[in-house]
């Protein structure tokens, strides 16, 4: 071993590599990584862990404008099979965006193109590449405040169409931020909010900044609240469950919806294509004390006696939840988003079919694109003269009247809630829809 392998910070700066590594050149999901208990990341102590998150983390949320920064100071491309490309991504990460030594930032990245066989002829290069990006920090701070820049050109011409220029600058300012915990409680919102040092959301969500594991916070093992962003809690709200309604949770897993659902104290069926999937959300439930009836199958083929109220949170792109998820932004294409659409369509199909005469249907999507969202339900009312938008009203979602378009849809985006202290402020952007059969 490399004696230099030893040196401080070398362990957490080599597993950011690999977790950037494994999303850019294998298009391995980052949670996926930071879950696999055979990787680096695994092995590593508790700070070392949360400083090479961060790093992973920072690198992938401004992922355009580092590349582009790297690009100036070489000559031709950079052989993508290496983990050369990600080491002097996240040595710039380091250097422009946190607060980190140089002399650690470029020492250590040196040493990890000495420990790789394949980078290990780049070393002087790195060492070269890094030492003017800390040179030009200055001017280069200001290159990389370019917003447009952050995700991939397809994903920012979109957003361009969609929500205007100035939408998208916004959007993109939101996902730049590390995104606060967001939890849904059982019961109590303003108690924990006190207990936890963090805010009580006018929606209900308990709001803090993240310190630690989750599951080491007061409450987790006694099954009081789950990890739920604030956008993501709306959707289930929007039903008013109640006991003795009966409803069916279609796209379920891992559940934090069907949660809301059974907590609030209805008869709940949760369905789900994934087998593995849906027996997370049951042990999800089991921590919670909650109850739910289970039914592993394609949900757009589903034949059962029709329910009262029925959410379809659809499998989607993502895109609403870069902020969270920055890797969502390179591991998605524009063909993902087209594809997901007709499996939408079919799904609210298969969704209006269960529903029984005065029902309600809620629709939601964890994107921004108007395809997996508004022109759903557009298109969905067209096929299906018996069905009507039941609006949101601004009572329902106190603190984001806002996000409710002139069809009383909510659409949430990473912009909305905005805070002072950053930590505290943005959501995911989701796309909800009310409806009612007639
Ligand atoms: C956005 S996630 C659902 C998140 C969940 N509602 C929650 O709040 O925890 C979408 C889910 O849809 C499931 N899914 C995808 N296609 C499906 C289908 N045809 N029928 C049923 N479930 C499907 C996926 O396995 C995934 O668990």
């Amino acid at each position: 071993m490399n004696e230099n392998m030893n040196a401080p910070g070398f362990a957490a700066r080599r597993a950011a590599t690999q977790l950037v590594h494994g999303v850019l050149q294998r298009g391995r999901p980052l949670d996926e990584a930071l879950d696999d208990p055979k990787s680096p990341f695994a092995a590593l102590d508790q700070r070392d862990r949360a400083l090479a998150r961060a790093i992973a983390g920072t690198t992938l949320r401004r992922l355009g404008n580092l590349r582009a920064v790297v690009a100036r100071y070489l000559r031709k491309p950079l052989d993508p099979r290496g983990s050369l490309e990600s080491i002097l991504l996240t040595g710039a990460a380091q250097l422009l965006l946190m607060d980190v030594p140089d002399h650690a930032a470029v020492g250590v990245a040196v040493d990890q193109a000495n420990a790789d066989r394949q980078a290990r002829p780049f070393a002087g290069l790195v060492n070269a590449v890094l030492r003017n990006i800390a040179r030009e920090r200055e001017e280069l701070s200001t290159f990389i405040a370019d917003t447009s820049r952050d995700v991939p050109e397809w994903l920012q011409a979109r957003r361009v169409k969609a929500w205007g220029a100035e939408g998208a600058k916004a959007i993109a300012e939101g996902e730049r931020n590390e995104p606060p915990l967001d939890i849904t409680v059982k019961t109590d919102p303003a108690g924990w909010a006190e207990k936890f040092g963090g805010r009580a959301l006018p929606t209900g969500t308990v709001r803090l900044v993240p310190h630690g594991p989750v599951m080491e916070l007061p409450g987790f093992s006694d099954g009081e609240w789950w990890v739920q962003d604030a956008a993501a809690a709306l959707p289930a709200q929007l039903l008013h469950a109640k006991p003795g309604m009966r409803i069916a949770d279609l796209c379920a897993a891992p559940g934090g919806k069907t949660a809301q659902l059974a907590a609030a104290g209805a008869d709940v069926t949760a369905v789900d294509r994934s087998a593995p999937r849906l027996r997370r959300l049951t042990e999800n439930l089991k921590r919670l004390g909650l109850e739910a009836q289970t039914i592993a199958a394609d949900a757009a083929a589903l034949h059962t006696a029709p329910f009262d109220a029925i959410l379809l949170d659809a499998p989607c792109s993502a895109t609403g939840t870069i902020r969270r998820h920055p890797d969502v932004a390179w591991l998605k294409s524009e063909k993902d988003i087209a594809s997901l659409a007709d499996l939408q369509t079919r799904l609210l199909d298969g969704a209006v079919r269960l529903l029984k005469p005065g029902g309600i249907l809620v629709y939601s999507t964890c994107s921004l694109e108007p395809e997996e969202g508004e022109n759903q339900i557009e298109a969905l009312l067209t096929r299906n003269p018996d069905l009507e938008r039941d609006a949101v009203r601004p009572e329902e979602v106190p603190g984001l009247e806002s996000a409710i378009n002139d069809k009383g849809e909510l659409r949430t985006l990473p912009s909305h809630l905005p805070n002072p202290e950053p930590r505290l402020a943005g959501l995911d952007g989701f796309f909800a829809a009310r409806l009612v059969r007639r």
